[in-house]
C-alpha cells in the first residue's frame, strides 16, 4: 500500500480551525454517508452473545462496524473496558497501518451484527471515495488522540493517587515504629521496660555473640520508700532517673538495661563470665554510691542492692530471674549497698570497698 499520507487528497479535507488544533473527540458514530459506504464495502457477520471477535495480541487485518447489539473492548492491565454500540466502529488501526496487533479483546455482549471492512477493500476506497475516507480518517485519528490523552490523564491521576497512598503508608509505618518504641520504653527513665525486655528475649538467639555467656543483674534501690517519704515523689523520680543512667552506663551496646517497675532495674548482658558479672555489679554500686543530688535537704545519699546470676542458655527467663532474685534477696538481707551472685543456689557475696 502506498502511504496513506501520499494518497490522501488533502484539498478535500475540511480545514481544522487553528483554535481546534488541540484534538477534540469526534463522535465515534459513523455519519450516514460513511455508514452506507462501509455497508456497501464490508461483509456482514452475526456473532452470538459472549463470542470473541478477536483477542489481545492477535494480528488483525480488518475493521468492524457494529450494526446492532454491543461489543465490549477489554484492554486489561487495569484499564477500563470500552463499549461499542450501533453505528460505531473498532479495530480501525489495521486499515491505516496495514496489519496491527490487537490491544484488546473484543467480545460480543448480546446477539450482535457486524460489518467487516478488510484492509484491501479499504485501500480501494482511498481511490474511489477519497473525501469520505479522509473524513473518516480524521474522525478516527482525533478520536484516537483524545483516547490517548484520556488514558494519560487517567494514568497521571492513578500515579498521584498512588503517591498519596504511598505517603500515608510511610506515615503509618513511622507511627507504628514510634508506637512500638513507646510501648517498649519506660516513660520515666527512657530505659527499656519489662515488655521491651521480653521482646528482646524473643529475638535473643539472633543477637548472641560468640564465646559469651548471658549474665543478669537485678538492681534494687535500698529504702526507696523512705526517700520518697522524706524528699517527696519528684525527688524520688529524680533518683530513679539517676540510677537508670548508671545502669545504662554499665551496659555495652549488646546489653539490655531496663526498668522492670518501681525501684527495680535489670541489666541483661553478654559477658565473658562471672568475673565480668561481678565487675559490672561493682561498677553500678560504686557509681550509685557516688551520686549527689544538689539542693536536696541534708544531702541525699542513695545505694542499691544487686543480685546477679549467670544464665544457662536454653533455660527460661523465669529461671534466670528467680536465680538473680534469690541473690538480690540475700544482698538485701546483708543490709544493702552490695551484691550477691547466685551459682546454682550457692551465693558468693561481694561488697565493694567504699569509694
Ligand atoms: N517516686 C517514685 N516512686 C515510686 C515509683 N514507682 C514505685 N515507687 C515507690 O517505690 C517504693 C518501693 O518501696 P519498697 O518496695 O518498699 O522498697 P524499698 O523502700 O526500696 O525497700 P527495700 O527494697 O527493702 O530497700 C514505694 O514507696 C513506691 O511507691 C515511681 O515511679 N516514682
Amino acid at each position: 500500500m502506498a502511504s496513506v499520507k501520499e494518497e490522501l487528497p488533502v484539498g478535500n479535507v475540511t480545514a481544522v480551525p487553528a483554535a481546534a488544533s488541540r484534538p477534540r473527540a469526534q463522535p465515534r458514530q459513523l455519519s450516514d454517508e460513511e455508514h452506507s459506504l462501509f455497508a456497501r464495502t464490508g461483509q456482514r457477520r452475526d456473532v452470538a452473545p459472549g463470542e470473541i471477535i478477536f483477542r489481545r495480541g492477535e494480528l488483525g487485518r480488518s475493521m468492524f462496524i457494529v450494526e446492532s447489539g454491543q461489543v465490549q473492548l477489554e484492554f486489561g492491565d487495569g484499564l477500563p473496558d470500552k463499549l461499542i454500540g450501533p453505528r460505531e466502529f473498532f479495530g480501525e488501526l489495521v486499515l491505516f497501518i496495514g496489519s496491527h496487533t490487537r490491544v484488546a479483546n473484543a467480545v460480543a455482549l448480546g446477539h450482535t451484527g457486524l460489518r467487516i471492512v478488510e484492509h484491501d477493500a479499504f485501500e480501494r476506497l482511498l481511490d474511489t471515495e477519497p473525501r469520505l475516507v479522509a473524513q473518516f480518517m480524521r474522525r478516527s485519528f482525533s478520536y484516537l488522540v483524545a483516547s490517548e490523552q484520556q488514558l494519560i490523564q487517567g494514568l497521571k491521576r492513578r500515579n498521584e493517587d498512588l503517591m498519596v497512598t504511598l505517603d500515608s503508608l510511610r506515615q503509618t509505618r513511622t507511627q507504628l515504629t514510634t508506637a512500638e518504641r513507646l510501648v517498649q520504653t519506660d516513660e520515666l527513665t527512657g530505659l527499656c521496660n519489662r515488655r521491651g525486655l521480653y521482646m528482646y528475649l524473643e529475638r535473643l538467639h539472633e543477637q548472641r555473640l560468640p564465646e559469651t555467656v548471658l549474665g543478669l543483674l537485678l538492681v534494687d534501690l535500698d529504702r526507696f520508700k523512705q526517700i520518697n517519704d522524706r524528699c517527696g515523689h519528684l525527688i524520688g523520680d529524680q533518683v530513679l532517673r539517676a540510677i537508670a543512667e548508671e545502669v545504662q552506663s554499665a551496659a555495652s551496646s549488646t546489653d539490655v538495661p531496663c526498668r522492670l517497675g518501681g525501684d527495680e532495674f535489670a541489666l541483661l548482658m553478654q559477658i565473658t563470665g562471672e568475673e565480668e558479672l561481678r565487675a559490672r555489679a561493682t561498677q553500678i554500686i560504686a557509681a550509685v554510691r557516688a551520686l549527689r543530688f544538689p539542693g536536696v535537704g541534708d544531702g541525699l545519699v542513695v545505694s542499691v542492692s544487686i543480685g546477679g546470676s549467670l544464665c544457662v542458655d536454653g533455660v527460661d527467663w523465669a529461671v534466670w530471674y528467680s536465680d538473680a532474685d534469690a541473690a538480690l534477696y540475700e544482698a538485701k538481707g546483708r543490709g544493702g549497698d552490695g551484691y550477691e551472685v547466685s551459682r546454682a543456689g550457692d551465693f558468693a557475696a561481694g561488697v565493694p570497698d567504699p569509694a
